[in-house]
């Protein structure tokens, strides 16, 4: 069996901010597999970043165990950080601004890239063409960042991203500020270059339709994998189904849904009761107030 791209198992980081302790990360668990594309979406607060941040080598978690393309984030050296920034992982963050050189064309951003990751000469503009093609963009290679849209910016953005041939590709919310046409082209663009190049690729967003564009949503929840959603497209029709699970963690833990917790109005205890092939969750019942004793008859 292959090992996933990306393995982190009850990651951990604590910010301390003004003395107080912050539990950005509280145990989250996640794995992706080679060449899947994953959402990973929650609140504002949840903890998306700080998990992006780790698995780009930008920060440290502060326990728990994090691999990416059989990189042990824990304990990289800073040679071995350096290479793995450039070799192993692709991004493209939010602001379109951080993602491109602004007085470079576009195809002089990727040439740029292409120059640091060490590519010959002679294949770099071979490779530019081949990648503006892919995430669609090729008629405007001589543009500078500011004579294109966002949503054009951040295809190119993924060009750059893709140029050094990385194991994963990673996303932090790159249509947080497009409007839904340019989304759709991103999300589309995305969908291709994972499908055409198969690099394993994780979008982190705080907007749920992102779920609609791929086949697997991992919902995080104060720092933890809460639930996650998969799409398959049926053989009959090609209706496409979703279904959701829940992130069960190696001692038994899960977050209900909050729409299950509200519709039920469940809250402290719950009644569970195991049957043959499922397990029941009841709302429980308030504590049972203390009754006033029984006169006994005389
Ligand atoms: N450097 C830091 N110092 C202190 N606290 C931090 C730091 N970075 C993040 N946090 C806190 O950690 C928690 C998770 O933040 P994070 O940015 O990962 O969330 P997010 O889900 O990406 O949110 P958003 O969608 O708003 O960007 C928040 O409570 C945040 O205030």
């Amino acid at each position: 069996m292959t090992e996933p791209h990306i393995v982190c198992t009850d990651l951990v980081r604590i910010f301390i901010a003004q003395g107080v302790e912050v539990q950005a990360l509280q145990g989250l668990t996640l794995r992706v597999d080679p060449g899947e594309l994953t959402a990973i979406v929650g609140a504002s607060g949840s903890g998306k970043s700080t998990l992006l941040t780790i698995l780009s080598g930008l920060d440290a978690p502060t326990a728990g165990a994090a691999r990416v393309a059989g990189h042990d984030l824990l304990t990289m050296s800073e040679r071995e950080r350096v290479l793995y920034r450039r070799h192993t992982v692709g991004f493209i963050w939010q602001q379109t601004s951080r993602n491109l050189v602004p007085y470079l064309s576009a195809a002089d951003n990727l040439e740029l890239v292409l120059s640091i990751g060490g590519s010959p000469r002679r294949q770099r503009a071979a490779r530019t063409a081949e990648l503006l093609e892919l995430v669609g963009v090729s008629e405007l290679a001589d543009r500078l960042p500011a004579e294109l849209s966002g949503g054009q910016q951040q295809r190119v953005a993924m060009a750059v991203a893709l140029a050094n041939n990385p194991t994963v590709l990673l996303a932090d919310e790159p249509t947080g500020e497009l409007d839904d046409d340019s989304t759709a082209d991103v999300l589309e663009a995305m969908r291709t270059v994972n499908s055409e190049l198969g690099v394993t690729t994780l979008i982190v967003t705080h907007d749920a339709s992102v779920s609609q564009h791929v086949r697997r949503t991992v919902q995080i929840r104060d720092g933890r994998t809460a639930t996650e959603t998969l799409r398959r497209t049926a053989v009959d029709g090609g209706e496409v189904h979703a279904e959701e699970f829940a992130v069960l963690d190696k001692v038994g833990r899960l977050q209900l849904p909050q729409d299950y917790v509200d519709a039920l109005g469940l809250r402290e205890r719950v009644r569970l009761s195991l049957q043959p092939e499922h397990v029941e969750v009841r709302p429980g019942l308030d504590p049972v107030a203390p009754t006033a004793p029984t006169e006994e008859p005389s």
